[in-house]
C-alpha cells in the first residue's frame, strides 16, 4: 500500500537532496522497497509501551548517538564503545532516578543531515553541502558532493550491520550490569574528577550487591534492551522503508524503531508530518526556541489525534539562554489540553558555537545547564522530564570543551572527527550522567514515584 509515497510526494518536502538522476532514484528505491525491514512493527509497539511509561512519569530516556554516522564508523570497535557509553550512562541515570532508563541510539540510521545553506563555499570555491553519508560525501570536490542515489543502499546496509551488532552487543553477555558498573568503576578510579563521583558510584555498588543477595535472576541482568532512532529526514528512503504490518495491517517504518522529524522540517503542511503522521512508530518532534504552544498542539494534533501515550515525545533543544523562558509556555499548554507527550532535553542543537579555531563546537557546562534547566521547569511544572537525548561518541574525541577531564579551545584540533556536529566524548559522556545523577541526589530535581515492583524475580 505506496499511501506514503503518494502522500508525502503530494507536499513540499524541505531539505531533500537534489538528486542527479531519477531514474537511478527509482531503481534504488524499488530495490530497497524489497529488501527486509530492519526492525519488526511489534518492537516499536514495545518502545511505544516503554515510552508510554515514560508519559506517566514512571521511566526516563536516554537516546544518544553520533550527529551524523559514517560509513567508515561501522566497525565493530566503534559500534561497541559508543554502545558501551551508552549502557554505562544508563547504569548511572537508573540509580539516580529510581524509574527504568530506556535506551535508544542515534544509530544504524543516522545518516542523513539537514543543513542551515545548501552550499558551502571555500576559497571562492562553492560546492553543495555535506548531507550525510546517504546522500554524498565529506570530502570537499565536486565528484564527492555530488548527491548519489545508490548512497541510500550505503545506508541500509550500514544499517543493518550497526544493528546486527547492537543486538550482539546488547544480549550476548557484553551488556551484564554488572560488568558496565565495573566499567564505570574504572571511570570513576582514571577520572581527575571522579572522587566527587564516588559517593553514587559506592551506592550503586551497595544497590547491586543488595540484588544479589536477594536473588536477583542473573539473567535479567545479563542482556538489556535497546532500541534504535534516527531523523526521517530523506523521504525517499524512508517511504521505501515503510511497510504494512501483517498483524494489523497499519504501516510502519521499519528503518529504526523510532524516528524523529527535526526542527528544520517540521511544517504542519510538510511531507515530513505527513509522513510520520501515517506510520505507527514511535516518533519525535525537535522543538527549538521558536516553536510556540500553538505549533506544539497542533502537531498533537496531527501526529496523536487518539492520544496514544507513547506515540509522540516532543525534543526540546532551546538553548541554555532560553530553556527556562520558552519551555514553560508549551509545556504548560501540553498539560492544558491533556496531551500524552515524553518531554525529552536535547542540550546540544541550541548551545553550538563556533570557536576561535574556526572549529564548530559546545560547551560542556551550557549542555549541562541546558539539562538543569530543563529539570527546574518540569519541577515547577510538576510534570516529569523524561530524558535525555545527546550526541556522542565513545571514542577520545575533542570537539566540545570543558567536562572534568578538561578540553580546551585550543584542543579542539587534536581529534576532531565529526562528520557534522560536535558530539561528547566518552569521558564527557560520563561525567554528564554523573552530574544529572547529582541533580537527583541533590534533589534538585523531583524524584517520580516508584514503579510497581523490579522486574526481576527472587529464585
Ligand atoms: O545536526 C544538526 C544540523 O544538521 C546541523 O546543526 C546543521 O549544521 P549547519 O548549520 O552547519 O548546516
Ligand atoms: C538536525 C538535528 O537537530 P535539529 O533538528 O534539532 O536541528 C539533529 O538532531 O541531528
Amino acid at each position: 500500500m505506496p499511501v506514503t509515497a503518494e502522500g508525502t510526494h503530494r507536499m513540499p518536502a524541505a531539505q531533500q537532496p537534489d538528486w542527479p538522476d531519477a531514474d537511478v532514484l527509482r531503481a534504488v528505491t524499488s530495490e530497497l522497497a524489497a529488501c527486509p525491514p530492519l526492525v519488526f512493527a511489534g518492537e516499536c509497539d514495545r518502545l511505544r509501551h516503554r515510552l508510554a511509561a515514560v508519559t506517566r512519569g514512571e521511566a526516563f530516556v536516554l537516546q544518544g548517538g553520533d550527529c551524523a554516522e559514517t560509513f567508515d564508523g561501522v566497525s565493530a570497535d566503534q559500534v561497541r564503545d559508543k554502545v558501551k557509553t551508552l549502557l554505562q550512562m544508563s547504569v548511572v541515570l537508573t540509580y539516580a532516578s529510581s524509574v527504568p532508563v530506556i535506551k535508544v541510539g542515534r544509530m544504524a540510521g543516522q545518516y542523513a543531515k539537514p543543513r542551515s545553506s545548501p552550499v558551502e563555499v571555500r576559497d571562492g570555491v562553492e560546492l553543495p553541502a555535506y548531507r550525510g553519508d546517504a546522500v554524498n560525501g565529506l570530502a570537499f570536490t565536486r565528484e564527492a558532493r555530488t548527491p548519489d542515489p545508490r548512497r541510500l543502499k550505503g545506508m541500509y546496509h550500514a544499517s543493518t550491520a550497526t544493528l546486527n551488532l547492537i543486538r550482539a552487543i546488547t544480549t550476548g553477555g557484553y551488556a551484564d550490569l554488572r560488568q558496565v558498573h565495573e566499567w564505570n568503576r574504572d571511570f570513576v578510579a582514571k577520572s581527575p574528577v571522579g572522587e566527587r563521583y564516588e559517593r553514587i558510584a559506592q551506592e550503586i555498588d551497595n544497590a547491586l550487591a543488595f540484588l544479589t543477595a536477594c536473588g536477583a535472576n542473573p539473567a535479567k541482568l545479563h542482556s538489556t534492551d535497546f532500541f534504535t532512532s534516527h531523523e526521517a529526514l530523506l523521504l525517499d528512503y524512508e517511504v521505501a522503508l515503510t511497510r504494512v504490518d501483517s498483524r494489523t495491517g497499519l504501516l510502519y517504518d521499519t528503518s529504526g524503531h523510532m524516528v524523529w522529524i527535526g526542527e528544520r522540517t517540521r511544517q504542519l503542511d510538510g511531507a515530513h508530518i505527513e509522513f510520520a503522521a501515517q506510520v505507527h512508530n514511535p516518533v519525535g518532534v525537535k522543538l527549538g526556541p521558536s516553536a510556540t504552544s500553538r505549533d506544539a498542539l497542533a502537531l498533537v494534533e496531527r501526529l496523536n489525534p487518539d492520544n496514544v501515550p507513547g506515540r509522540l515525545s516532543f525534543i526540546v533543544r532551546m538553548g541554555r539562554d532560553r530553556v527556562r523562558d520558552v519551555l514553560p509556555g508549551l509545556v504548560e499548554s501540553v498539560k492544558a489540553a491533556g496531551a500524552q507527550v515524553a518531554w525529552i532535553c536535547d542540550p546540544m542543537h541550541g548551545n553550538t558555537f563556533k570557536a576561535s579555531s574556526t572549529h564548530k563546537t559546545r560547551r560542556f557546562d551550557d549542555i549541562l545547564d541546558e539539562v538543569k534547566g530543563f529539570f527546574e521547569v518540569h519541577r515547577s511544572l510538576a510534570t516529569h522530564p523524561g530524558g535525555i537525548h545527546i550526541e556522542l561518541t565513545g571514542d577520545d574525541v575533542t570537539e566540545c570543551v570543558g567536562g572534568g577531564d578538561e578540553i580546551l579551545v585550543d584542543d579542539l584540533h587534536q581529534r576532531y572527527e565529526t562528520a557534522c556536529d560536535p558530539r561528547l566524548n566518552r569521558y564527557q559522556s560520563l561525567d554528564l550522567a554523573f552530574q544529572v545523577a547529582e541533580l537527583y541526589r541533590d534533589r534538585n530535581v523531583s524524584v517520580p514515584p516508584r514503579p510497581s515492583l523490579p522486574t526481576w524475580e527472587p529464585t
